[in-house]
Formats: C-alpha cells, sequence, structure tokens
C-alpha cells in the first residue's frame, strides 16, 4: 500500500478547519457488498478536494453518507463546526446528470430549492438571477432545458446548487458526460465560482487530469473494499489557467496521482 502523504494544509492558504469528518465509516449493503471500510477523513472549510478511485471504490457510497441518502453501518459523520451542522442550506449535491425539469423555465428550475423552502418567485428573483449570472446563464432565463446545450443544462444544475448558498458543495461526476472542451470550459467556471464564493467542495472524479486540475487535495482510494489509500496535496497557486494545464509542474502532479491510482488499483481485486 502506498504510504500515506498526508496534505498539509495551513490556514495562511485560506484552509480552515474540518468542516466535516468522517470517523471509521464503514458502509455493508445488504447484499453483502462492502463498500466502505473504515474510512476516516477530515475535510476542511476551504478545501476543493477530490475523491478519486476505480469504479466501485466507495466514492458515491461516501458523498451520500454524508449527505445522509445513506447512512453507514458503522462509524460517524460528525460537523465540527457549530454552524455547519447539516442545514439544507448549507450543502448542496450536483449529480452527473442535470435532472432538470424539462417543463420548467431555466429560472423555474433555479428557483426549485427556494421555492421548497416556501420562498415566492418575487422574493426568490434577485437570488436566482445572480445564481444564473454566476454560471453565465442569465440572459438564457426564460428558456427550457430542450433548448440547451449538455454543457448550460450542467451550469444550471450548479446555479440551482449555488442559490441556497452551501457552504459545503458535494458534486458527484459533473462534467463526467461533457466533452472534453465543455468540461475544461465547466472546470474553470468552478474554479472561479468556488475562489469567488470560498465553498468547500468534495469532487468525485474518474480522471486523473481533471482532480489535479481542479483540487488543492486528492484522496485515493481503492475498492473491495472502499478504503483510503493516499491522501495527496496538489501544491499548485490559485487562480489555475490554460498555463497551469499545459505545464511541467500540472504534468508532474497528473503523474504523481496516475502512479498512486496505479497502485490503487493494483491494491484490490479491482476488475
Ligand atoms: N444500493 C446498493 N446495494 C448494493 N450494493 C451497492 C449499492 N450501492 C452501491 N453498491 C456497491 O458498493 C460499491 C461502491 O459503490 P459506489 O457507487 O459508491 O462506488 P463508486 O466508487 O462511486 O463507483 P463509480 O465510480 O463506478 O460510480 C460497489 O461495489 C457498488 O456495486
Amino acid at each position: 500500500m502506498t504510504a500515506m502523504v498526508q496534505a498539509d494544509m495551513q490556514t495562511d492558504t485560506g484552509i480552515g478547519q474540518p468542516i466535516v469528518s468522517l470517523k471509521g465509516i464503514s458502509k455493508t449493503f445488504s447484499n453483502g457488498t462492502v463498500a466502505l471500510n473504515n474510512l476516516s477523513l477530515d475535510i476542511r472549510q476551504g478545501e476543493f478536494v477530490s475523491l478519486l478511485g476505480p469504479s466501485g471504490c466507495g466514492k458515491s457510497t461516501a458523498l451520500r453518507i454524508i449527505t445522509s441518502l445513506t447512512s453507514p453501518s458503522s462509524g460517524r459523520v460528525e460537523w465540527p463546526m457549530e454552524e455547519s451542522r447539516q442545514k439544507d442550506h448549507e450543502l448542496s449535491f450536483v449529480f452527473q446528470e442535470p435532472t432538470l425539469m424539462p417543463w420548467a423555465t431555466v429560472f423555474g428550475n433555479v428557483w426549485l430549492p427556494l421555492r421548497l423552502k416556501g420562498v415566492s418567485k418575487k422574493a426568490a428573483y434577485d437570488e436566482v438571477m445572480e445564481a444564473l449570472k454566476g454560471v453565465g446563464l442569465d440572459q438564457f432565463a426564460d428558456s427550457y432545458p430542450r433548448e440547451l446545450s449538455g454543457g448550460m443544462k450542467m451550469r444550471v444544475s450548479i446555479a440551482r446548487a449555488l442559490v441556497t448558498k452551501p457552504k459545503l458543495l458535494l458534486m458527484d461526476e459533473p462534467f463526467a458526460a461533457l466533452d472534453e472542451i465543455t468540461r475544461f470550459k465547466l472546470n474553470n467556471d468552478l474554479l472561479r465560482l468556488w475562489e469567488t464564493f470560498g465553498w468547500t467542495v468534495i469532487f468525485v472524479t474518474h480522471s486523473v487530469f481533471e482532480s489535479v486540475y481542479l483540487s488543492n487535495r486528492i484522496v485515493v482510494m481503492a475498492a473491495r473494499p472502499g478504503r483510503v489509500v493516499n491522501d495527496m496535496a496538489i501544491d499548485a497557486p490559485y487562480p489555475r489557467d490554460e498555463d497551469f494545464r499545459t505545464s511541467s509542474v500540472y504534468s508532474g502532479f497528473c503523474r504523481n496521482v496516475s502512479e498512486a491510482l496505479h497502485e490503487a488499483m493494483n491494491s484490490g481485486d479491482h476488475l
């Protein structure tokens, strides 16, 4: 197993205390599949953390446990900062599929989380438009999902997550279905939003290249049973742009993370 390389984030880089702590989380499904085995992880305020690993290593299960969509078989999830306890408005989830309501406009889709809290269209107007502006879609408020490209639909999905002003954003392979050019654009947009709003992001991906570009920390996981095998700091400054993407620093990090991923894949019985 690869030696654990603990990401050493200092508070002067804007990284704060743990916002959520997974303590010895294990998950065995009723069919006997051990999805996670003794996962312990602190996610600190302001981090952009990627969970990277082969299919079936429990990345999505870990996100679902953080959101309480799935309960752990053992272990616990702690929210050490008083104000970050799981309140609806402090945590948002973006899935791989944008899952927009086809019968509602872009505005209507982004309004939904506020509407569910009882906020009227009029009262929500400024916040919805601000979220749409954040993803560059304020001119498309009256469009319907069928009129949008795949990348634009994903932007709407991100705006819907933003509108509640979350502190913690959980993203489960949000850009996996997009073409590379759109994906690069959305990577840049996401980093800009992350820097602007100071969120904490947990980002699930299969892509070494995407995880290095985005993250200041990569948690490499192995399958069967799902576990953490490496925890790597990506100590390159932000803002990151196309110069970073073509730099030797970037390719060096990609090489290190690729090696860690290969070790992870060899350390389980991943098929
Ligand atoms: N509801 C369920 N019932 C039984 N087994 C499940 C269930 N959900 C997930 N699993 C199994 O748990 C393991 C971890 O699944 P999970 O989806 O968390 O992995 P992942 O790393 O996100 O995979 P991928 O990258 O393919 O999305 C897999 O073996 C999966 O088949």
